[in-house]
């Protein structure tokens, strides 16, 4: 598999490895974003409302200017530490966007032993999680890492600053068909009252911090475009990747979800295993006989950034009301990351980030979306899927 893939991706230079001679200086400005006329379409975008925060000269900004002194400034730490994170996802994307997958796909459906092994990694979740543990370790910014793809957190440093969370590839299960998929990472500071423990405890207890105690969070989309959406603790805003400089640029700054949407978002062949009050809420939304007075439309894809990313934007509930999705390194991050963006991430009785998590891999219910949509639903109380018997598909 590294054999199909590694030697023959032909990054464009963009996406080579950083030069570690280089001063972080140079590292961080040696892609000048082009003149805002060769971005045709961009000035037409009501999106794009530059902030103060980090403006080129010419007027856009790159993630790394944003993050940086110039910008909002988070930290020489925290802007290393991105550094190596979205270079890391630039090589997912060129991965999942590789005619390579089509083998890789094959070779997972000749692999993957029956339909109900289907959490079982596929070969690209595992050669992103590769890819993100290396950009997390050439960071030099990283004490723990915990991944989705890993029975325990990996302790890499013990000089690292902070610790990270994450799902290299979410939605993989769909990736043979070209639908979008993901990455999840939630950023904290390490607790150095636990530097003297023994390092597997000091793994998992780093790990296990409650979501309110991010320090910043993302995803990155990859879909039609390439987007890197990030909250450093003041708003959340969005990074289109131009493909032609490798750089993200700020194209959603300080995103607000809509305080009421007209979408729901859900796996709703699972209608009959619902309890009551999630199927009374949906119908009654879809009906148009909400709070809301108008019919709600639907649309699910089955991929958790996706949907979310959709969510973020229109307004709405993306919600998968079983215990399923996972709380550390899915629920919480992009659960600050709505929260950032004025709106909610619930449990469906309470607030994600409230939550303590207890177990690496603990799954609960999860509805993120606008505030008013969230409190409806909320309002009919009993809304947590609890039969779940393993779905095939
Ligand atoms: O099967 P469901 O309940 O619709 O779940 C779909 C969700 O599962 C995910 O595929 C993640 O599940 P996996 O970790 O099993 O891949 C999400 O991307 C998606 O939102």
């Amino acid at each position: 598999m590294q054999q199909l893939l590694s030697p023959t991706i032909p990054y464009p230079s963009p996406l080579f490895p950083p030069k570690h001679h280089l001063s972080l200086r140079d590292r961080f400005s040696f892609h000048t974003p082009p003149k805002m006329a060769s971005f045709s379409g961009f000035l037409a975008k009501p999106q794009m409302g530059i902030t103060a925060a980090g403006d080129g000269a010419n007027g856009i900004s790159s993630l790394m200017d944003y993050v940086g002194k110039g910008g909002v400034d988070v930290g020489d730490d925290l802007v290393v530490l991105l550094y190596h994170i979205q270079f890391a996802c630039k090589r997912i994307a060129a991965l999942v966007a590789s005619p390579f997958n089509s083998a890789l796909g094959k070779h997972s459906a000749l692999t993957a032993a029956a339909a109900s092994d289907r959490d079982k990694p596929k070969p690209l979740d595992i050669v992103a999680n590769e890819i993100m543990l290396s950009a997390l370790r050439n960071s030099g910014k990283v004490s723990v890492m915990a991944s989705e793809e890993d029975d325990a957190p990996i302790w890499i440093n013990d000089d690292g600053p902070f610790a990270v969370v994450l799902d290299p590839l979410d939605g993989s299960r769909n990736i043979d068909a070209s639908i979008p998929t993901g990455t999840i990472f939630g950023i904290y500071n390490r607790l150095a009252e636990l530097d003297n423990q023994p390092v597997e405890d000091k793994a998992l207890l780093n790990s296990l911090q409650s979501g309110t105690k991010l320090v910043a969070a993302g995803y990155v989309l990859y879909s039609s475009a390439t987007i890197l959406c990030a909250s450093f603790g003041s708003g959340t805003h969005a990074f289109t990747l131009d493909h032609s400089t490798g750089d993200f640029i700020l194209t959603h700054p300080s995103i607000r979800i809509p305080p009421r949407g007209q979408i729901y978002s859900v796996n709703d062949a699972r209608y009959f295993d619902w309890p009551e009050g999630l199927r009374q809420y949906i119908d009654t939304v879809r009906q148009g006989k909400g709070k809301y007075p108008k019919k709600y439309s639907a649309r699910y894809i089955c991929s958790l950034v996706a949907d979310f990313h959709r969510t973020l934007l229109y307004g709405g509930i993306a919600m998968n009301p079983r215990d399923h999705l996972r709380l550390v390194y899915e629920a919480n991050p992009l659960s600050f990351l709505a929260e950032q963006a004025g709106g909610k991430g619930s449990n469906g009785k309470s607030r994600i980030l409230s939550i303590q998590p207890v177990k690496l891999h603990q799954r609960l219910p999860l509805f993120l979306g606008s505030s008013e949509d969230i409190d409806e639903l909320e309002s009919y109380g009993n809304v947590q899927q609890k039969v779940n018997p393993g779905y095939e598909v």
